[in-house]
C-alpha cells in the first residue's frame, strides 16, 4: 500500500511530507516499536507512559522505515531532516488506529463484532459467546486474555486486548480464514488507549465494575469512564447488554436509549433477561431462562451466581445476533468451562480433598470465588492467594480481609511480584487481615501450594487463587515457567504417597 493512501486515512495529519516521490513509497508493514522496524515499514511513534516513541524516529528510519508518523511534540523535540519522511499527527492514538484499519482494509467492518468489557467475567462471557456461535456453525474469532483463536488457529495472548496494529492484523487474518464473527474482551486500558478505535461493535456487553487497575486509572470514576466508552456511538452500533445487578451497570442503562439496551439480572423480573426456579448443585445450576425471545429451562455446568450473570450476558449477545433460543439452551449445558476458572485438579478417584484453581485476582472475584465454593466443601476451606506486583496496591489489604473473613485458613503467598519486593507485597496483604486471624505466610508460591495440599485434611478444599490459566510467574523482569495446576498435581501425588 502506498504511503499516500495511508495518509489519506488519517483525520489529523498536521504536516505532510514535502516530496511527492516519498509519498508514493510502498509501505510493507506497520511498527510501533522503533527497534522492530525493517525495510519498507512505516514507523508509528506512540506516546507512552515512559517515553514518546516518536522521538525514536531516527533509529526507525536508519533501520529501513520508509517514513515515521510522530506527535507534534516528538517532531519538535527531534526535528526532521530533509532526507527523512517524518509526518506529524495531532492525535497519535487516532492516527495509529486509522492507519492500522486502512492498512488491513478495514477488517472490523467485515465481521460482526461483539465487545465484552467489565472488571470480571470478560473471559468467561466471551468463551460462552464463542461456544454458542460455534454450536450454530458460525465461524468465530475469539480475542482475549488467554488467546486469539479461530477454527484452525490459536496464538497465546500477551494483552487482554491487542494494540491497534496487532488487532487489525489479527482481525484481517480472521476474515481471511472465513470468520463471520469476532468476539473480543475489551479492557479499560484498551479503551483509554484507543486500541479498538475503528471497530464497529454490533454488541457491547458490560459485566460489572469493581475495584482493579487503580494504578492506571486515577479513581473508580475514571475507570468507569474508560469502560463506558465502549457504549458510545463511536464504538457501539448495535445492542448494549448490561448487568442491571451492578451499580455502574445501572448508571450505564440510564444513559443509553431504552431501545438500545437489554438489561440482565439473575433474579429481577424487570430485566430483559433473567432467571427463575434456580437450583444450585455442586456440579452446576438449573432453572428457567427468561429472555425477550421467550423462556426456556436450562442447566449450566458452571457453579456460582456470578457465572449465571456471565451466562445471561452471553445469551443476550447471541440472541441479538439471531441465534435460536433452543439451540442456546442446549449449548449452555455442554459448555466445557474456561481454563483456570474454577478448574478442578483431580489426579485420582481416591483423592480425599478438592483442589480448585481460579483466576480471582480482585477483591470482588475473590469474594465471589470463596462464596461460590463454600457450599461444596464439607471440611475446611483453605485459600492460597497473593497479589500481583506493579499493579493496584490498594486492592491488597482488601483481598487480605476477604480471605481472612471467608476462608477457614488463609495462606498468603506471591502472585506475580514483577519488579516489587515480594515480602513488601505480603505486608500490604497482611495489613488487611484482622489480628484475630492467624494466616499462614509463605512467600514462595510452590511451597505455599505444596504445604496447603499436604496439610489439608480429608474433606477440605484448597483454592488456589489469582493465576488461573497462567503458566508463568514474573519475578523481577524475568518470566519463569510456573503453573498452579502442575504444582497442585505434584503435591497431590506426594499426598497420595503419604510424603508429608
Ligand atoms: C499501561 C500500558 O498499557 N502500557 C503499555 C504501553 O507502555 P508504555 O506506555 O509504558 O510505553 P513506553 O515505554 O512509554 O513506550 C511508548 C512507545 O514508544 C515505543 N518505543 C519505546 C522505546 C524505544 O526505544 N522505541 C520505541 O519505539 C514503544 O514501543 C511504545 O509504543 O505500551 C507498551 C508497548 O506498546 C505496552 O507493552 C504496555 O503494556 C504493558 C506491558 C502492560 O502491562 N499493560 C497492561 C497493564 C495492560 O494493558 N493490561 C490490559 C488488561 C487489563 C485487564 O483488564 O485485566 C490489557 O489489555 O492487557
Ligand atoms: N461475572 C463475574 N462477576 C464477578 N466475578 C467473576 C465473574 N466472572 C468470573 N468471575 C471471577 O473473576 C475471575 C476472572 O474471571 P474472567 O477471567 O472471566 O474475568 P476477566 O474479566 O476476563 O478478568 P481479567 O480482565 O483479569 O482477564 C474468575 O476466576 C472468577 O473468580
Ligand atoms: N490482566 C491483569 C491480570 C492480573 C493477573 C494476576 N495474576 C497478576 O499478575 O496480578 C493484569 O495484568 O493486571
Amino acid at each position: 500500500m502506498k504511503l499516500r493512501e495511508l495518509l489519506a486515512a488519517i483525520d489529523s495529519v498536521a504536516q505532510l511530507p514535502n516530496s511527492s516521490d516519498l509519498a508514493d513509497a510502498e509501505v510493507k508493514g506497520l511498527k510501533t516499536n522503533s527497534h522492530a522496524c525493517s525495510e519498507g515499514d512505516l514507523f508509528i511513534g506512540m506516546p507512552g507512559t515512559r517515553v514518546d516513541g516518536g522521538e525514536f524516529w531516527p533509529s526507525a528510519i536508519a533501520s529501513g522505515a520508509v517514513a515515521a508518523i510522530v506527535s507534534a511534540q516528538a517532531a519538535e523535540k527531534n526535528p526532521p531532516t530533509p532526507e527523512a519522511v517524518v509526518i506529524s499527527a495531532n492525535d497519535m492514538t487516532q492516527a495509529c488506529a486509522q492507519i492500522a484499519a486502512a492498512f488491513y482494509d478495514y477488517p472490523g467492518q467485515k465481521l460482526k463484532l461483539v465487545g465484552v468489557t467489565g472488571t470480571n467475567g470478560k473471559t468467561t462471557t466471551t468463551h460462552l459467546i464463542e461456544f454458542f456461535l460455534n454450536k450454530a456453525h458460525l465461524a468465530t474469532a475469539l480475542m482475549g486474555t488467554l488467546y486469539t483463536r479461530w477454527p484452525g488457529f490459536v496464538q497465546t495472548a500477551i494483552h487482554t486486548t491487542p494494540f491497534a496494529v496487532e488487532l487489525q492484523q489479527q482481525l484481517a487474518a480472521a476474515v481471511n480464514a472465513g470468520c463471520e464473527f469476532g468476539v473480543m474482551e475489551v479492557s479499560s486500558h484498551a479503551l483509554a488507549q484507543g486500541r479498538v478505535l475503528g471497530c464497529p461493535f454490533e454488541v457491547g456487553v458490560f459485566t460489572n465494575l469493581t475495584q482493579d487497575h487503580l494504578d492506571y486509572h486515577s479513581d473508580m470514576e475514571d475507570y468507569f469512564a474508560a469502560k463506558a466508552l465502549l457504549f458510545s456511538p463511536e464504538y457501539l452500533k448495535g445492542k448494549a447488554i448490561i448487568n442491571a445487578d451492578d451499580s455502574y451497570g445501572k448508571q450505564l442503562i440510564n444513559r443509553l436509549p431504552t431501545e438500545q439496551v437489554w438489561s440482565y439480572s439473575v433474579s429481577e423480573p424487570n430485566a430483559d433477561l433473567w432467571m427463575s426456579d434456580l437450583n444450585y448443585q455442586p456440579n452446576g445450576v438449573s432453572g428457567v431462562l427468561h429472555t425477550p425471545k421467550g423462556e426456556i429451562a436450562f442447566r449450566s455446568p458452571l457453579v456460582g451466581q456470578y457465572n449465571l450473570e456471565n451466562v445471561l450476558a452471553a445469551v443476550g449477545a447471541v440472541l441479538h445476533l439471531g441465534l435460536d433460543l433452543e439451540l442456546i439452551a442446549s449449548a449452555i449445558s455442554d459448555f466445557p468451562g474456561v481454563p483456570g476458572r474454577m478448574e478442578r485438579v483431580q489426579i485420582s478417584p481416591q483423592q480425599d480433598i478438592s483442589v480448585i484453581v481460579d483466576y480471582a485476582h480482585t477483591p470482588d472475584s475473590l469474594e465471589n470465588l470463596l462464596k461460590a465454593a463454600r457450599p461444596f466443601i464439607p471440611g475446611k476451606m483453605i485459600c492460597v492467594f497473593g497479589c500481583g506486583g506493579d499493579r493496584d496496591r490498594t486492592k491488597r489489604p482488601k483481598m487480605g480481609k476477604i480471605a481472612a473473613d471467608l476462608a477457614d485458613v488463609a495462606v498468603v503467598t506471591s502472585d506475580n511480584p514483577r519488579t516489587e519486593d515480594p515480602e513488601r507485597i505480603l505486608q500490604d496483604v497482611l495489613a488487611g487481615i484482622p489480628d484475630t486471624v492467624q494466616p499462614t505466610v509463605i512467600c514462595d508460591r510452590a511451597t505455599a501450594i505444596r504445604t496447603a495440599i499436604l496439610q489439608a485434611e480429608p474433606g477440605d478444599g484448597v483454592l488456589l487463587a489469582g493465576k488461573g490459566h497462567e503458566d508463568y510467574q514474573i519475578l523481577g523482569t524475568e518470566k519463569i515457567h510456573f503453573d498452579d495446576r502442575e504444582h497442585a498435581r505434584d503435591a497431590l501425588q506426594a499426598r497420595l504417597k503419604n510424603e508429608v
